[in-house]
């Protein structure tokens, strides 16, 4: 039930994927029961040796039938699971290590795989762990959460977070593959489901103006978890992802697009503790703070920010600064956010829908102007 309507589980008319291009190419597949393909899941199995990571809620639900459609694809491999415990908190160093430990365990050779079965928790830190064994390994992303299929299964950013800050200790390392069973999308918990949308919504904030207009207009729909407009909305996502890491895979430039709202949204996590709001719940307000204050810097109106924020509300996520939060204290978290440069901070801002674009040398006056006023 999302919202106390019924999600309805009609699976989606087709697979989709998307191509994800440069130096090492590849593809996004798209389609329910993927989990169950064992072909599919194996086809970038160049080794012997696999590592299943996921986390204690998704463990029971998807390891399984995961596990049985790889070893019958593949009889000849050695398949271990590792089910790290749920949540942001967890997506520390020390969990890290226990993926690592796991790796060691099955004695996995450079030419084994990691599979990052989960949401972006599970597939940030599973991906570093692939990223650090041997100095790299393949990784196959399986993300279950409409967040990780939409963004973080994607990219190939991978990290795990600090008491001091998000993503803190990482390393860039794009997945061989990515496989998104949107089955898996009828057992996400209704305010899951509701936070992978603000990362949705991210992608036409910052260039794709009319899919605002078609999320407004399938809201009802993609909240029932209809499958084919989950799947179109997956699928767009996707696209315009692609696109961007495709053409600035280590964010030179371009890709820091993809940040709209974080610097905020990130500093709320971290003063959080990781413990409160979600990512996506985070982004949002984020995403609000970041057109308010592209409109006190004069360059957007604030039209677009009251758009922005009435469709961020039809999908019930938060759009104004939680009651408590210290604005010089977020202020401090935002210093150490992975844009800041010597000479200070650098935002992503937008000129309205559809335009976003980096803004160096922020004044910090004007972030806490936004800070204090909610
Ligand atoms: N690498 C990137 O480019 C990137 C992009 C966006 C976000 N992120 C990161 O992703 C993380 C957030 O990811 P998330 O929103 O997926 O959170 P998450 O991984 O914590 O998953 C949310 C919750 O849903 C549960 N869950 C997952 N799939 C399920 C399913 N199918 N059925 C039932 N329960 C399920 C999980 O156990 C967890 O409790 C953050 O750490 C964020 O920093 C990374
Ligand atoms: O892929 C990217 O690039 C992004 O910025 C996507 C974001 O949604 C994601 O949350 C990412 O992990 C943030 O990266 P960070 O570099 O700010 O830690
Ligand atoms: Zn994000």
């Amino acid at each position: 039930m999302a919202n106390g309507r019924n999600r309805r589980r009609r699976a989606p008319m087709s697979l989709r994927n998307v191509q994800v291009g440069g130096a090492r190419p590849y593809r996004i597949d798209i389609g329910a029961d993927l989990l169950r393909d064992g072909a599919l899941l194996a086809q970038s199995l160049r080794g012997r040796h696999a590592l299943v990571v996921s986390d204690n809620n998704v463990a029971p639900l998807y390891l399984q039938r995961t596990v049985d459609a790889l070893r019958a694809a593949r009889p000849d491999i050695r398949i271990a699971s590792h089910a790290m415990p749920a949540g942001e908190q967890e997506k520390t160093l020390a969990r890290f290590g226990n993926a690592i430990d796991a790796l060691a365990a099955l004695g996995a050779t450079r030419d084994g795989c990691v599979y990052a079965l989960g949401g972006g928790v599970v597939g940030d830190l599973a991906g570093f762990a692939a990223a650090c064994w041997m100095r790299g390994i393949d990784c196959v992303q399986l993300p279950t959460t409409l967040l990780a299929m939409v963004d973080s299964s994607v990219g190939g950013k991978t990290a795990v977070d600090l008491p001091q800050g998000k993503n803190l200790v990482g390393a860039f390392h794009p997945p061989v593959a990515v496989i998104a069973d949107t089955a898996a999308l009828a057992t996400l918990p209704a305010r899951e489901l509701r936070a992978g949308f603000a990362e949705v919504i991210k992608y036409g904030a910052i260039v794709d103006a009319p899919f605002l207009d078609w999320l407004a207009a399938h809201s009802d729909a993609l909240l029932d978890g209809d499958a084919d407009a989950l799947s179109e909305a997956i699928a767009r996502s996707c696209a315009h992802k692609a696109a961007i890491v495709e053409r600035d895979p280590f964010e030179h430039g371009e890709r820091a697009l993809l940040n709209f709202g974080h610097t905020f949204g990130h500093a709320i996590e971290t003063a959080q503790e990781y413990g409160t709001l979600n990512h996506g719940e985070a982004v949002a307000i984020g995403m609000v703070l970041a057109a308010r204050l592209s409109t006190a810097l004069g360059m957007a109106t604030d039209t677009d920010t009251m758009i922005l924020r009435a469709l961020l509300q039809r999908f019930d996520l938060p759009t104004q600064l939680p009651a408590g939060l210290d604005p010089d204290t977020l202020l401090a978290h935002m210093r150490l956010d992975k844009k800041a440069q010597a000479s200070g901070l650098r935002f992503v801002l937008w000129d309205g829908l559809g335009r976003a674009r980096v803004v160096a040398d922020v004044p910090e006056d004007a972030v806490l102007g936004v800070l204090r006023s909610g």
